[in-house]
């Protein structure tokens, strides 16, 4: 109520005015950038780019687009991790990370969202307490978001995501070569006894018959293991690996060299754990190694896709709760637009 003496008694029964409009638009039906008839991000010239909800890279959700080419998808999951857990909360805090990236990619010479329609799927709703569940609605998404034909960039969640992310993939392509960005090896087979955890989704995808056992390879891979047999068992179950220390000894060039002749022209999957960069450059992840790749090294590295045959890819183990400045959603989310624009169709 007004202090003004002079001010209408509260008793007056004139009804009161209706309150002002709100001035000016909302962000609903925020302007986007469109090219060649398709729909991209909030023109952040015209809408604050920090301004209204996240999506991936600001892009518009599958519900506002006819039919996509690619889908991001968000795995919001974290019950196979074996240390640190909030992988849950990896996908919010990625889109909320990507609303600085821009509609033209310059290191690879193309505009991803012109080139193909992106759009954003939302999350898959998954079960947290029953991880058989959880790995079949993620599996079951993926079918169905692939159905018309879209290919999935896929925000995780911790690692267990990539065993049902590649049975999907390989219902409709049949076993595929596999690019694996890792501290780890994730071929290891059990973890308190259960065999679908964040540490076995490729030992059980090789089991299954799911991956190209002649062109699959680890890259970034370091750190103590359980044994030598580790190596061994990776080796068996159909991988080859690059390791972190390699790539600083012979050379990003050489690297990539020897990453790209493993895959040939193949159809490639590419999973992106974040741990493979150095926890300096991405400290929010669940089981941090030190000694790794720098964000500009595997940039570079998944730059070198573009002209190859990408089905799908992820990226995965953000837990932002041990995140600092943003830097881990930051590097993840450089990481999905690079992946995004090679999918795109950007050559090479
Ligand atoms: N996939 C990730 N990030 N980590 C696997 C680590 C499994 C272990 O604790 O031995
Ligand atoms: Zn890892
Ligand atoms: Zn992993």
């Amino acid at each position: 109520m007004s202090s003004d003496p002079s001010a209408t008694p509260a008793h007056d029964p004139t009804p009161a005015p209706d309150p002002a409009p709100t001035p000016g638009p909302t962000t609903a039906g925020a302007a986007r950038v469109e090219t060649g008839g398709r729909l991209g991000p909030v023109d952040s010239s015209l809408t604050p780019r920090y301004a209204g909800a996240a999506t991936f890279a600001l892009l518009p959700r599958i519900d506002e687009v006819e039919r996509a080419d690619i889908l991001v998808v968000g795995a919001p999951f974290d019950a196979g991790v074996s240390y640190r857990p909030g992988a849950r909360f990896g996908p919010a805090h990625v889109r909320e990370a990507s609303r600085l990236l821009r509609p033209y990619n310059p290191a690879q010479d193309a505009e991803p969202f012109a080139l193909a329609q992106v759009a954003d799927a939302g999350d898959i709703a998954i079960n947290p307490f029953d991880l058989g569940e959880a790995v079949a609605q993620v599996e079951a998404a993926a079918r169905a978001l692939g159905a018309g034909g879209s290919r999935l960039m896929t925000i995780g969640g911790d690692h267990t995501i990539a065993l049902p992310l590649l049975r999907a993939v390989a219902a409709q392509h049949g076993p595929v070569a596999v690019v694996h960005f890792d501290a780890h090896l994730d071929t290891w087979d059990t973890y308190f006894g259960a065999p679908i955890t964040h540490g076995t989704p490729f030992r059980r995808a090789s089991e299954e018959g799911l991956l190209d056992l002649g062109a699959c390879v680890h890259v970034g891979t370091r750190g103590p293991l359980y044994g030598r047999v580790d190596l061994d068992d990776d080796t068996r179950l159909g991988f080859q690996r690059i390791t972190s220390d390699q790539i600083e000894q012979n050379g990003l060039a050489a690297g990539i060299r020897r990453m790209l002749d493993r895959v040939g022209d193949r159809p490639v999957y590419i999973s992106v754990d974040i741990d493979v960069l150095d926890p300096a450059h991405a400290p929010g992840t669940g089981t941090p190694e030190a000694g790794g790749l720098t964000s500009r090294e595997l940039l570079a590295m998944l730059r070198s896709f573009a002209g190859r045959h990408v089905v799908g890819a992820d990226v995965v183990e953000v837990s932002p709760a041990y995140d600092h400045a943003q830097l881990t959603g930051i590097a993840a989310s450089h990481v999905a637009y690079e992946l995004v624009t090679v999918m795109a169709g950007a050559r090479s």
